[in-house]
């Protein structure tokens, strides 16, 4: 198999949730994230079979919390990784797991692609205030007592949307794609690419203009609306926990939306309506995309793994047009 070139196919660019690969929060295991794994790339599978070309990104929220805190457990016995290269450590190990998936299910079903991972720096400010205020919530999700232990320990912590409390590190936003060229020609060859893995290696550059990592978590969804409008593709579609977004999320006035217009969703923004690092800056991303969108018929959609068909046939999903 030779991945072909044909440029006249739709390209979507697919942002796969780092909780949406936890199946059990209260046990997860590295079988778990395989089965989660294999799903969603079922369904990409389905979708590329549909004539779509694909640049998938992913998060990796909990993954960098579990490699943290195993790094924590282990510090009296072997050296600690900084933030960045854990983040490095989490595209290479979910890069893997996507790529072996999709090229399973490319290999099983005599589709002629083949999908590659690039390991992505994405470069930040240095100054980024951010870096004084964390907001990433990174790892599982703990109960109020361990949260308090965390806090004591001087570890930020934040409840987040309403599913426990979460250790947050800080996440600037992210200001260019360095390997942006490879990612295009990857895409123009005919590659189906995983890339901005985890929002991307955080980097800046120092007084010599040399890149350096630096400790920080980008949030992907942000990362992948830049990589989406660079690219200039027809869809960009984040694939999360939730089969809808909601007004009034976890409140007896619960309603999801099926489509929302810019301008509505800047009032539901304002409104207060999407979670801080959560819904919020997949909203935020969304909006950042059409802004840029190469054409009036881009959109973004945002659904479930188990929906993604159906999103797209217009069946459910919450669809963002300009
Ligand atoms: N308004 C909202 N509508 C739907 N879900 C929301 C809303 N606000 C917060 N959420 C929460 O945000 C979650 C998605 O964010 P998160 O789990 O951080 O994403 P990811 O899949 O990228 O890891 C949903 O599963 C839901 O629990
Ligand atoms: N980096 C990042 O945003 O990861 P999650 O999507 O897992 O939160």
């Amino acid at each position: 198999m030779t991945p072909s070139q044909n440029d006249a196919t739709p390209l979507a660019v697919i942002a796969i949730g780092g909780n949406s690969l936890i199946k059990d929060r209260s046990q997860p295991q590295v079988h778990h994230q395989w089965d989660a794994v294999r799903e969603t790339a079922g369904h990409i599978a389905n979708m590329i079979q549909a004539g779509w070309r694909a640049v998938i990104t992913h998060g990796n929220g909990p993954q960098v919390g579990f490699i943290l805190r195993r790094n924590e457990l282990a510090m009296h016995e072997v050296h600690t990784t900084p933030l960045d290269v854990i983040v490095a450590d989490t595209q290479g190990s979910i890069g893997y797991m996507l790529q072996q998936a999709l090229n399973n299910e490319f290999y099983q079903r005599g589709i002629e692609r083949q999908c590659v991972t690039i390991v992505t720096q994405v470069r930040v400010d240095a100054n980024d205030p951010a870096f004084q205020h964390p907001t990433k919530p990174i790892g599982g999700f703990l109960d109020e007592a361990a949260a308090a232990r965390f806090a004591a320990e001087g570890w930020p912590v934040i409840e987040d949307a309403g599913r426990g409390w979460r250790r947050v590190v800080a996440s600037p936003k992210p200001q260019e794609i360095i390997e942006i060229e490879a990612i295009r020609q990857a895409v123009a060859a005919g590659w189906i690419v995983i890339a901005v893995g985890g929002g991307g290696i955080p980097v800046a550059r120092n007084r010599r203009g040399e890149l350096r990592g630096v400790p920080a978590v980008i949030d992907k969804d942000l990362a992948s609306g830049l990589l989406a409008s660079q690219l200039q593709a027809d869809l960009f579609l984040i694939s999360t926990g939730v089969e809808k977004v909601m007004l009034y999320f976890g409140q007896p006035q619960e309603r999801p939306l099926d489509r929302m217009n810019r301008e509505e969703a800047r009032r539901y923004l304002a409104e207060g309506h999407f979670a801080p690092g959560s819904m919020r800056p997949k909203i935020e991303a969304c909006l950042a995309f059409l802004d840029q969108a190469p054409h009036s018929d881009a959109y973004a959609l945002i659904t479930n793994p188990e929906n993604l068909e159906r999103a797209l046939h217009g069946e459910t999903g919450t669809r963002l047009v300009r």
